[in-house]
């Protein structure tokens, strides 16, 4: 996945004050790779993350999928990739309350009319911390666990790439350390995972990580240490003595 001269704006008009969400952000994502992008609230990381997924239309620039312009495809193709190629893990969970949880997991072969692997969701299920809720109604969930579900969905439809909005962001340690081996896994079997996330630790899982400042990549860095990123997403503090 590759992105040129990516520019978002927002408002701009009838009054409303000009936001620069992304100022020209060029990446290159290699298939098979684990991606994170940090920075402080505010930098354009998720919106940089609904560019490269097309799901926000940018301003200028191009994002390339697979060989392919995100950006200038038709809808069709759009949704042909988006069913065959992509999953999403986001804030919103996007889970259907009147399904039971392991119904949520298996939905893409119900929407396509195939065959439900129903023992595959269940291993999804233990490998996430939630061996007992595969029958549990989604509104007696916790938060947590919603997000564990909603992410058990994409594993279950393997798509090549997952893109995640802070993954871990509803979790405590321990089952943001499970949700992040699970990632992990899924990237190493040869998926492009691209997450944005607060959490520095939760970055150093990835194999690159891309800082962002103000709506542009500061640095671009391989296997950074916790300490490492520290240091760069907390410069101008510390410049200011903050
Ligand atoms: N739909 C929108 N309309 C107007 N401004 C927006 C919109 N979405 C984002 N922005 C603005 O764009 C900038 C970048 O926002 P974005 O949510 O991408 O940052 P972020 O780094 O993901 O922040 P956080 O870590 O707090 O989630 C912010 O100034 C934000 O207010």
């Amino acid at each position: 996945m590759q992105s040129e001269s990516l520019v978002k704006t927002f408002g701009g008009r009838n009054g409303i004050p000009e936001v620069q969400a992304l100022r020209g952000i060029s990446l290159t994502i290699a298939s098979g790779q684990m991606a994170a992008i940090v920075g402080p609230s505010g930098c354009g990381k998720s919106t940089l993350l609904y560019a490269l997924s097309g799901l926000e239309r940018p301003t200028a620039g191009e994002v390339r999928i697979e060989g392919e312009d995100i950006t200038s495809m038709n809808d069709e193709r759009k949704a042909t990739l988006y069913r065959e190629a992509m999953g999403f893990v986001f804030q919103s969970f996007n889970l259907v309350p009147s399904l039971k949880a392991r119904e949520n997991i298996v939905i893409s072969d119900r929407l396509a009319g195939r065959r439900a692997d129903l023992a595959r969701a269940d291993s999804i299920l233990v490998s996430l911390g939630l061996a007992e809720k595969g029958l549990s109604e989604i509104s007696s969930l916790s938060n947590g666990q919603q997000q564990r579900v909603a992410l058990a969905r994409v594993l279950y439809a393997q798509p090549r790439i997952v893109f995640a909005d802070e993954p871990t962001g509803a979790l405590d340690s321990t089952n943001a350390r499970t949700v992040l081996d699970q990632l992990r896994s899924y990237a190493d079997l040869g998926h492009t995972v691209v997450m944005v996330t607060h959490d520095l630790e939760a970055a150093c899982r990835a194999d690159t990580v891309f800082v962002m400042r103000d709506g542009l990549i500061t640095h671009s860095l391989m296997r950074p240490s916790a300490e490492q990123l520290l240091a760069l997403v907390s410069e101008p503090e510390a410049r200011n003595g903050k």
